[in-house]
């Protein structure tokens, strides 16, 4: 029997908790976690603050009771303020001041992300938001209901403002939405993609401030303009959504670290310490379509890297079978989804990359009805043929089939393997001649 002591229990740390309670009997399990929820599914964040859920209810799906009712010892807005490593001791203090301090023979770090805080003029004032706990959710919901609060500016148009946006413009608000690069959605999509979301936004009154940079805030007390190297943004409420660092001060100077500065673990998710575990968004993952470490912050990649490190603190081996980084986002009824490398981010690390393009009905075309238009991008390695990303676009759900591509990767398939994949046809579904084959066929 060993004492494990999870720090942060949220979708990576209540992944490892599950997985120990349920499988592993006999252990002392206890967790810390800062805040008074857990496992907030920050994706209905969008949903709930545009009116398309009914209310936050359904975004938990765990507590401090049911993780107590299989076993473990849990501490709510306890935070972990040191950790002395060589005596294998966390210690945490409670709200009420209370000091806590507990040993441990394996401990996971599960201590997440927190949001990028550029050290701008004017950051502090009132109604520029972070959005990133449920209590930024419900302070953006009461702020909204200030009738004054009108226009909208969203700096960074990566997935999360992306998509506030459409949640501002469905609560009627006008939106502006920044980002420093001339497009939305770079991170994940070749410019052919980042194109149809550019339009999707602007087709839907969503003002685009691309290529601009922030310089600064104004307002006297609370937030009335964005100042860029290009302009000015009039602003009642700012949302800053630029993108995630890990949250990893508790390692102090014992922990070798990844470049960004994320606790870098080895395939079973330990860490340079032996015994110590590091998953979800405060730690590297190992990315297939680059071969090599990486940092992809998704709830997807924190409950797997949970679970591994749950069997691995508990004396089962289990290695991680790597990510692909898939992902996906759904405005206003255009999907997108990519996995992998874009041909853009290829070229950026001298990967000598092809791509090929496809465009179809995704039913044949005697299906009058819920049959939409697909589009899709395979990229490939040009010497070894190995696939190395996918793109896709519809109004149709096409989800299931990135998965496929997602696989693809991992395995490390050849493009000409797709070629004459053996992919079902119903027409209620799909074609004959499938587009991922026909995209396929495309490369040379
Ligand atoms: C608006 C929004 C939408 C998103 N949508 C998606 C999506 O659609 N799909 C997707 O895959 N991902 C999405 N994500 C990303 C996803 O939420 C994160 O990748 C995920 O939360 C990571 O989980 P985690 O448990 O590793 O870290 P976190 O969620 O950051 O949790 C870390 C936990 O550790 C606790 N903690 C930190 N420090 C301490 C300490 N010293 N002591 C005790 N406790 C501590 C915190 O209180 C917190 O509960 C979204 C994120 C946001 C904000
Ligand atoms: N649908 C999903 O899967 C989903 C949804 C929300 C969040 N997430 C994940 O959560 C994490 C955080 O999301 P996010 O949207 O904050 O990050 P992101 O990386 O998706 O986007 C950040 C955006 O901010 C821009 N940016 C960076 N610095 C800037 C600056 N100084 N000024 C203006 N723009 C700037 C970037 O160009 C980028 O477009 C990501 O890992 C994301 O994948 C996933």
């Amino acid at each position: 029997m060993s004492k494990i002591v999870v720090i942060g229990a949220n979708h990576a740390g209540t992944a490892a908790l599950n997985t120990i309670l349920d499988n592993y009997k006999g252990n002392e399990v206890v967790a810390f976690d800062s805040n008074s929820n857990i496992s907030f599914l920050g994706c209905g964040m969008a949903l709930w603050i545009g009116k398309q859920i009914s209310g936050p209810e359904g975004l938990f799906y765990s507590n401090k009771e049911k993780l107590e009712g299989k076993g473990a010892r849990i501490y709510m807005e306890t935070p972990v303020e040191d950790i002395d490593y060589e005596k294998k001791v966390v210690h945490a203090r409670g709200k009420d001041g209370k000091e806590y301090h507990e040993s441990f023979d394996k401990l996971i770090l599960a201590t997440g992300s927190v949001p990028i805080v550029p050290k701008i003029e004017g950051i502090d004032l009132k109604n520029v938001q972070l959005v990133k706990l449920y209590q930024n959710a419900e302070e953006v919901i009461e702020k909204l209901k200030d009738e004054s609060i009108k226009d909208v500016v969203v700096v960074g148009a990566g997935y999360i403002g992306v998509e506030l946006a459409e949640a501002f413009v469905r609560c009627g608000k006008e939106v502006t939405i920044i980002d420093c690069v001339e497009t939305c959605l770079s991170g994940y999509y070749d410019k052919d993609f980042t194109d149809i979301m550019r339009d999707n936004l602007k087709a839907h009154g969503v003002k685009l401030a691309f290529g601009e940079t922030v310089q600064k805030m104004e307002g006297s007390g609370r937030v009335e303009k964005v100042i860029t190297d290009k302009g000015e943004h009039k602003a009642d409420m700012v949302i800053m959504a630029i993108g995630f660092r890990p949250n990893t001060a508790l390692g102090g100077n014992h922990l070798e670290l990844f470049r960004n500065g994320a606790f870098l673990v080895d395939k079973y998710q330990e860490t340079s310490v032996k015994g110590v575990y590091a998953i979800g968004d405060c730690a590297t993952v190992y990315d297939n379509s680059v071969q090599e470490v990486n940092y992809i912050a998704l709830a997807s990649n924190a409950v797997r890297s949970g679970i591994v490190a749950a069997h691995n603190s508990c004396g089962k081996d289990l290695e991680s079978v790597g990510v692909q980084g898939s992902n996906g986002i759904s405005i206003w009824g255009v999907n997108m989804l990519s996995t992998g490398l874009t041909l853009t981010k290829a070229a950026k690390l001298g990967i000598q990359a092809a791509a090929v393009d496809y465009e179809d009905l995704q039913k044949p075309a005697f299906i009058e009805k819920n049959n939409q238009k697909v589009k899709i991008r395979i990229v490939y390695d040009k010497e070894s043929r190995v696939v190395l990303g996918a793109q896709m676009t519809s109004e149709y759900d096409i989800s299931m089939g990135l998965h496929m591509f997602s696989l693809a990767i991992q395995e490390k398939v050849t493009i000409d393997k797709l070629k004459l994949v053996d992919l079902f046809f119903l027409p209620h579904f799909n074609q004959p001649y499938s587009y991922i084959a026909l995209a396929a066929q495309k490369a040379e």
